[in-house]
């Protein structure tokens, strides 16, 4: 039995499928929809439950915001014994066509942040599993609303300083939405061999709205983020039932 030393989890408390998600809360959230749960540490930024989602057993952990603390999560939990993760997060929509409420799976990210440069050349893609994707996009068509999949940024600035936020490059690139951890998920993913997977409910108009009022706390946004809740635990449903069959 190892103890990782950031998370304060327990190697036999791992489990096959990790839930992850920026907001302690959130993971706490997420946790009451689960049977038999049990809250295994709250470490700095990280709160960590297990518990299960029909019979399937899940481990739910918040990461922060940045690339960079969520990184060592999403490492922590993969050396832990976790094989697949789900990020379930928000983020600030491209589109009209996809406005706040909407939900965005995420088949690749822009590495648009620091962290992955100091992990893999330039080059080096941040890709989704393209079964932990499917399953996700597909449990999410099912929880109606706007969904749409494609592909996000990852960026470390939230509120800009002097220098412009390149919003707009990205926007006119075709990708969909922005937020700041999703391409550390991937890169740490593929690096250690787990399988990763990311959806996000959009919180306004990253570039512009962004700028003079953020308000991520309506009822819209918190309808979406269970929508996407739901979502994932049914995209682990389908991926624990492929494994068996
Ligand atoms: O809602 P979460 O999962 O934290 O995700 C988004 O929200 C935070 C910014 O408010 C960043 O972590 C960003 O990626
Ligand atoms: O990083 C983020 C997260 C939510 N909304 C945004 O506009 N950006």
């Amino acid at each position: 039995m190892t103890l990782m030393p950031i998370l304060q989890i327990h190697t036999e408390d791992a489990a096959e499928y990790a839930i992850v998600c920026g907001d302690p809360n959130r993971a706490a959230l997420i946790a009451a929809k689960l049977d038999n749960v049990r809250e295994l540490a709250f470490s700095r930024e990280y709160r960590t439950f297990t518990g299960e989602a029909q019979g399937v057993r899940i481990l739910v952990t918040s990461h922060g915001v940045g690339s960079a603390g969520a990184a060592v999560c999403f490492e922590e939990l993969i050396r832990a014994g976790v094989k697949t993760l789900i990020r379930v997060g928000t983020a600030g929509s491209y589109s009209e066509d996809h406005p706040a409420g909407s939900l965005i799976v995420s088949t690749a990210a822009v590495r648009a942040e620091g962290l992955t440069r100091g992990l893999v050349p330039d080059g080096y893609p941040a890709v989704g599993d393209g079964d932990v994707v499917s399953a996700l996009y597909a449990s999410a068509l099912e929880q109606g609303g706007i969904v749409k999949k494609g592909l996000t940024v990852s960026l470390d600035v939230f509120f800009a300083g002097v220098e412009e936020v390149p919003h707009r490059k990205w926007k006119q690139a075709g990708v969909l939405a922005v937020e700041m951890e999703i391409a550390a998920l991937y890169v740490v993913a593929s690096l250690r061999g787990a399988r990763a997977g990311a959806i996000v409910a959009l919180d306004g108009y990253a570039d512009s709205d962004l700028a003079a009022v953020y308000d991520p706390h309506t009822n819209v946004v918190a309808d979406a983020v269970e929508r996407e809740i739901q979502a994932a635990l049914g995209a682990i449903v389908k991926l624990a039932g492929a494994e068996q069959a």
